[in-house]
């Protein structure tokens, strides 16, 4: 290897030290999104990075998505299926189908990626153990409440089995069902990482999607919005279109919540997450609480004699 190679490598790894003083111990909510997850090549990255952070002394908590999975086999059932305010209209029959989706094949993929590296990954559904309740609640479209069918609010979250699987040095991979008294519920997957990031009283949230962050002027896309603070971002919400809705309400709502930071990261740019978390150039689009100051790392050298 040539010296300066070395030295750059050595560099990238020093630059690191202060955020893994900073994240050590600490809990990282990350939504894979549906179209993040298209490649297989950017999957095994994904699992990789989830592993690094695991390794690095983070206990990382996986939310998936899949919604262009799910209507992929819904055409090929033949199943016509729509969507009302970025959720998906679903009836009993659609319900069916993200059930087997999520749990029985995205989850599954997920947790075997993950495990190729060891045996860290244990895939749940929010329905186990209590983890998700929901409550039935319409979409809203142009400011009027529009029945979509089996899509829930997270009303109440038992997170004591994830606690348990963390403490017990495990990667939770999380399918967004809930249950409740009349069946179970379709959560959008950011609206179900959200509400178990807050839970959980994670120290950040990330949310992996297949664009570079959020845009002040979709569908230009010229402008990426690099930070914003919670009351900016409700102020920019009634104005936003599909997917970006549901996602940039559940920042809000986790940074509302407690959580510190939320993240927009570009899920097709290998190993995003981890020039997010150990960098000291933050990517994609960030979220903080009102009073946040500008994240520094922590100053391992505090406090020596010099
Ligand atoms: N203001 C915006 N900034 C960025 N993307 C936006 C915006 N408004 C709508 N979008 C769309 O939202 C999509 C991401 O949401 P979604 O398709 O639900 O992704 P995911 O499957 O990752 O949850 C982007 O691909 C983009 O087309
Ligand atoms: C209610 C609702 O819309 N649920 C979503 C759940 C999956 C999801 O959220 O997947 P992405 O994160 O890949 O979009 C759906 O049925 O598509």
């Amino acid at each position: 290897m040539r010296l300066r190679d070395a030295e750059s490598k050595a560099n990238a790894l020093i630059e690191a030290l202060p955020w893994l003083s900073r994240f050590h111990g600490k809990t990282v909510v990350v939504k894979y999104g549906g179209n993040a997850m298209t490649d297989p090549e950017l999957q095994a990255r994904f699992a990789e990075n989830i592993v690094f952070l695991r390794y690095a002394g983070l206990r990382p908590v996986v939310v998936h998505g899949g919604g262009p999975q799910i209507t992929n086999h819904l055409d090929r059932l033949g199943v016509h299926s729509t969507f009302a305010g970025g959720l998906r209209v679903t009836t009993s029959e659609t319900m069916d189908v993200v059930r087997m989706v999520l749990v029985g094949q995205i989850n599954r993929e997920i947790v075997g990626l993950i495990n190729d590296h060891g045996p860290f990954a244990v895939g749940i559904s929010g329905e186990d153990a209590h983890l998700l309740t929901a409550e039935r609640k319409p979409a809203m479209v142009d400011g009027a409440p529009v029945d979509i069918g089996r899509v829930g609010e997270v009303v109440e979250v038992q997170p004591g089995v994830l606690r348990t699987l963390l403490n017990d040095g495990r990667v939770p991979v999380i399918s967004g069902i809930a249950r409740s008294e009349d069946g179970v519920y379709n959560i959008n997957a950011d609206t179900a990482a959200a509400a178990i990031a807050t839970a959980l009283d994670a120290s950040k949230l990330i949310m992996l999607t297949d664009v570079e962050g959020l845009y002040s002027d979709y569908p230009t896309c010229e402008e990426l919005v690099s930070m914003l603070t919670a009351s900016e971002l409700e102020e920019m919400l009634p104005n936003l279109s599909s997917g970006m809705a549901p996602k940039m309400e559940a920042c809000l709502r986790a940074v509302r919540g407690g959580v510190p930071q939320a993240h927009i990261l570009d899920g097709r740019t290998p190993n995003s997450m981890l020039l997010e978390v150990f960098t000291n150039e933050g990517i994609g689009t960030m979220v903080v609480a009102e009073s946040e100051e500008p994240t520094e790392p922590v100053d391992i050298h505090e406090g020596e004699d010099t």
